[in-house]
């Protein structure tokens, strides 16, 4: 597949959560573009091209999606998403009563634009970052099972 990979970051996390999914969509055979969702932002281009959308996202204030992460949406809502294949994942602390809430509230979003297809999402907490090479490889798993044409 061809996907598109996006995050957002503060402290590094949710970036680090993308290089490792990246890496493992490329074992796996897939073109993967990873970018940064300020320093690249959406290309001019139609996003729609692409097999696959993946976010990711820290979570911020109480449960909330950050600026560039909503400043990103935005720009992408400009264009028809509501067939787009879509995954979101997310970086965030338990010690927060809303546990990776932007996860949530970016798929709240979504279907308020009229997306209805499953969105397979992957959620980490901070202390569990040095040890996510199963969370990403099932959560690849679950990416594979949803969108690749056999
Ligand atoms: C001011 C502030 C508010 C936060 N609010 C939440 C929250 O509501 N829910 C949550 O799960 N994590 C929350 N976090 C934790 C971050 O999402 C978490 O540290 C994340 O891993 C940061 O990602 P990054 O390293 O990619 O920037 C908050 C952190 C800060 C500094």
């Amino acid at each position: 597949m061809r996907i598109l990979l996006f995050y957002s970051t503060m402290t590094g996390n949710t970036e680090d959560m993308a290089i490792d999914t990246e890496e493992e969509l490329i074992n796996r055979g897939h073109e993967v573009e990873l970018m940064d969702m300020i320093a690249d932002g959406l290309p001019n281009e139609d996003p729609l091209p692409h097999d696959l959308l993946i976010m990711g996202t820290y979570t911020w204030g109480e449960g909330d999606i950050p600026e560039e992460t909503e400043d990103f949406l935005e720009d992408l809502f400009a264009y028809d998403i509501s067939g787009l294949s879509i995954s979101i994942f997310g970086s965030g602390d338990h010690a927060y009563e809303n546990f990776a809430g932007a996860v949530d509230e970016m798929i709240e979003q979504f279907r308020e634009r009229g997306h209805k297809g499953d969105i397979p999402t992957m959620k980490v907490d901070v202390d569990e970052m040095d040890n996510i090479a199963e969370d990403i490889k099932s959560y690849v798993d679950r990416i594979e099972e949803k969108f690749l044409v056999k």
